[in-house]
């Protein structure tokens, strides 16, 4: 578990704490509504429009700086302060409830102090996430009500309804507290799992790829030609072998081979469309796939590569001049892929038979005969 994890798990737990405040926020006047009915007949309606206009004030820019806040995204390290107002204005929405409602019956006193405690009980769950401003809305409320309650009742039984909250409240926020650790480390293990989930994906991927990949070359190996076989029905195949390759080892010296290798890869690729294949047969052999094409136009292509080759060195420095021989094999229908190969590489053979440099096809040579008859 890294510090990061635990910053990331502290901005989402802020992140749904403001959206479930808001959620909670949109309900606020429905627990009004109760006190109102609670209260009506009971309390003077000048006493109960009073506390709901000033209720209503306190609520109405509470939700507007948090919608705001939320359509910016919420942020705790821009957004904390803000927050805390918030959840204080709330506090003290409901706070003002026993300057307003109070001392006027003690059945209702009784239970007005119950909607108090069932809005503590309630907070704890929307703040639960973020339980710093859990502690701002409920100390406000406390002291508010408290206040009311001594110095608008000061009776016997408003000693009493405080202590009474006041106990309510401290346990809340102490139950709250340890369920919020909780809450947090949730987020925490969710945030870890996917990151380790998305590293592991990763790692994978690059797995999979240098498992198909010839490291030399960066072009598609033996195992990957394979795959991509599988899944073709009519195309065409070049099978290339640069010639003389070990005199170029010989003169230059085996590292000068490998730069050359990847430069021929490199000018192959040059002349192939998106949707041709590409891999390194082996030593200095390659084969590339052509999907939908005719040995007619396959044996364009491999005598364009062929010239493309001859024409320019392929190193300047030092400057190493090589040529390619191609055997071009179309798949004929219920041909093996290693008869394929085969005659491939015996239009290869053909090519270097002749001279090198050559591009030469599989209907030139013997083998298709024999192998379309497997
Ligand atoms: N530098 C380097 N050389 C390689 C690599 N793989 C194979 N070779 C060399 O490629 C050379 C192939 O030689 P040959 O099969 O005799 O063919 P060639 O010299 O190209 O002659 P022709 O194909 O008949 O024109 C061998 O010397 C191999 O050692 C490689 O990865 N790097």
């Amino acid at each position: 578990m890294t510090d990061s994890d635990v910053s990331i798990a502290r901005a989402t737990g802020f992140s749904e704490c403001a959206i479930a405040l808001r959620r909670a926020l949109t309900t606020t006047p429905a627990g009004w509504l109760l006190a109102v009915w609670f209260c009506w007949d009971r309390v003077p309606s000048t006493a109960i429009f009073l506390w709901l206009g000033t209720a209503a004030a306190l609520w109405g820019g509470s939700l507007l700086v948090l919608q705001q806040m939320i359509a910016r995204g919420p942020k705790l390290e821009l957004h904390r302060k803000r927050f805390h107002w918030i959840a204080g204005l709330d506090g003290l929405a409901w706070g003002l409830l026993t300057w307003f409602l109070i001392g006027h019956d003690p059945v209702l006193d009784a239970v007005l102090m119950a909607l108090l405690c069932g809005v503590t009980s309630i907070n704890a769950q929307v703040y639960g996430t973020y339980v710093s401003a859990y502690f701002g809305q409920i100390g406000v409320l406390w002291g508010v009500s408290v206040l009311g309650l001594m110095l608008v009742t000061g009776s016997q039984s408003a000693i009493d309804y405080a202590a009474g909250l006041s106990l309510f409240i401290a346990l809340t926020a102490y139950y709250t507290r340890a369920i919020s650790r909780r809450l947090l480390e949730g987020i925490r293990l969710l945030h870890a799992n996917a990151s380790l989930a998305s590293q592991l994906r990763s790692a994978l991927q690059k797995v999979e790829l240098d498992a198909a990949t010839d490291a030399l070359t960066g072009q598609w190996n033996r195992r990957a030609l394979d795959d991509f076989l599988k899944h073709q029905k009519t195309f065409s195949i070049l099978m290339l072998d640069i010639d003389f390759f070990k005199r170029i080892n010989d003169e230059f010296g085996h590292l000068v081979g490998d730069d050359v290798l990847r430069a021929f890869a490199q000018r192959l690729r040059e002349f192939l469309r998106s949707g041709d294949f590409c891999a390194r047969f082996g030593g200095e052999e390659f084969i590339v796939v052509l999907p939908e094409t005719t040995l007619a136009t396959a044996q364009e292509v491999a005598e364009r590569i062929r010239k493309g080759v001859a024409e320019l060195p392929l190193l300047h420095k030092p400057k190493v001049q090589a040529t390619v021989s191609i055997g071009v094999a179309t798949m004929a229908q219920g041909q093996s892929i290693n008869a394929l190969f085969a005659a491939a590489d015996a239009a290869v053979y053909l090519a270097k038979n002749a001279g090198r440099n050559q591009v030469r096809s599989h209907v030139e040579t013997v083998l298709p005969l024999q192998v379309s008859a497997v």
